[in-house]
Order: structure tokens, then sequence, then C-alpha cells
């Protein structure tokens, strides 16, 4: 088995890498953990009190969750991914029945601030694009497939992103072994995952 962690800022094309090295694999032999689905349950708050919530702070993970779910697939079992919803800021009742496959592709801005979570990568990739270039994407994206509006995206961008981004994400660079420039399609960065991937495969 060969675990894959993908790091990098919000809006820097994780999930967009992640579709691109997917996308021509085996369908069974590869499968996607995101680290969106471990949001924390906060299910106890109002939803007031949850968009209050700093969501790009390590604190808001169930890191807990994401371990017992990578070392539960290493060991050949089935896990219920949780399914979290960006429109009510929470977990929803549903998972997603996930089972294990040779290759594990693990994505999320914070997924390499976590030690535990770190060792159990095989590989280190951070995806590193300009910050203006990832608000511009954040914005777009988030009006259209996030439920949120400008002065949303820009507020959350001002007073939690950015410094948290600084404070917690920018400085796991260090621990990648590959870092991937993304402020334009990186075709070629692609095919070099994919071929290693391939490899594993074989
Ligand atoms: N290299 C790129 N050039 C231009 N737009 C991109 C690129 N990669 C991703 N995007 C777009 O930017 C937005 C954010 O990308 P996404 O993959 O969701 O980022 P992340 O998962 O890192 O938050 C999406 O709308 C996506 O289509
Ligand atoms: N309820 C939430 C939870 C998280 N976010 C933001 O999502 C970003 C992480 O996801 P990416 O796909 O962009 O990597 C993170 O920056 C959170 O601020 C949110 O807006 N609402």
């Amino acid at each position: 088995m060969l675990i894959i962690g993908i790091a990098g800022g919000t809006g820097c094309g994780k999930t967009t890498v992640v579709n691109q090295i997917v996308n021509e694999l085996p369908e069974n032999e590869v499968c996607v953990i995101s680290q969106d689905s471990y949001y924390k349950d906060t299910s106890h708050l109002t939803y007031e009190e949850r968009v209050k919530i700093n969501f790009d702070h390590p604190q808001s993970i169930d890191f807990e969750l994401l371990c017992q779910h990578l070392t539960a697939l290493r060991k050949g079992e089935t896990i219920a991914q949780p399914v979290y919803s960006f429109v009510e800021h929470n977990r929803t009742s549903e998972t997603v029945s996930t089972a294990p496959s040779k290759v594990i592709i693990v994505e999320g801005i914070l997924i390499l601030t976590n030690p535990k979570i770190r060792e159990m990568f095989d590989i280190k990739i951070y995806v590193q694009t300009d910050s203006d270039e990832r608000l511009i994407r954040r914005l777009k994206r988030d009006i259209a497939e996030r439920g949120r509006d400008m002065d949303e995206v820009l507020d959350r961008y001002q007073n939690t992103l950015k410094p948290m981004h600084q404070q917690f994400i920018d400085p796991t660079k260090e621990f990648a072994d590959l870092i991937i420039p993304n402020n334009n399609y990186n075709n070629v960065a692609i095919d070099i995952v994919r071929t290693i991937i391939k490899e594993r495969l074989n």
C-alpha cells in the first residue's frame, strides 16, 4: 500500500491535482480521503455558532478519527468516511463506505501539521500557488459551489485564512518530499506522480 499526502493552502488546486492524478488510474486501485470529511462534528452548536469556527486551525480537524481510519485502511479494513456539508458547516449524517486500495491519497490544507498523520505518508506533496491566485480561485469556487458571498469569503480570508496559512500551513512545506508549483496547470508534475503510482500498481 502507498499512502500519499497532498497539502497546500486553500485554492492552491489540491482537489484538481488529485482528480488529474486519479483520472487515468484504475478506479478500484486508488481511493481518496479528503481532510474536509474530518472537520470535527459540531452538531451540539447552533448554525450561528458554527459559522464562527476557525476552520483553518488544526484544532478544527478530528485528526484522531483520520488516524484511526488510515490505520484501519492499512490493515485492509473498510471505513465509513464522513460526509461534510460546507453549507451547514457540519458533518452530515451520511458516510461513504471506503474500501482499502493499493494507493490512498489524503488531501487537505492541514494534513502535514499533525506528526502522527505525517508519519503515515510514504510520499508528502505540497501544492504551491501564490496567495493572490489562491484568493481569486477561492472566491470564485466558494460563491459558485459552497454557498458563500463575496463579503463572507473576504472576511474569512482577512480574519482567519491568511493568518492561519502563515502560521500553520505554509511552514509544512518543509516536510514535503515534492513541491508542485501550480500557478498554472502543471501537467509535467502530474505525469511524474502518476508514473510513481503506476510503478507501485504493477
Ligand atoms: N492550475 C489551476 N489554474 C487555474 N485554476 C485552477 C487551477 N487548479 C485549480 N483551479 C481552480 O481553482 C479552484 C480551487 O481549486 P481546488 O482544486 O478546489 O483547490 P483546493 O482543493 O486546493 O482548495 C477550482 O475552481 C479549480 O477549478
Ligand atoms: N464549514 C467550512 C469548513 C471549511 N471551510 C474552508 O475550507 C477550506 C479548506 O478546504 P479547501 O478545499 O479550500 O482546501 C479552509 O480554508 C476553510 O476556511 C469553509 O469555508 N467552511
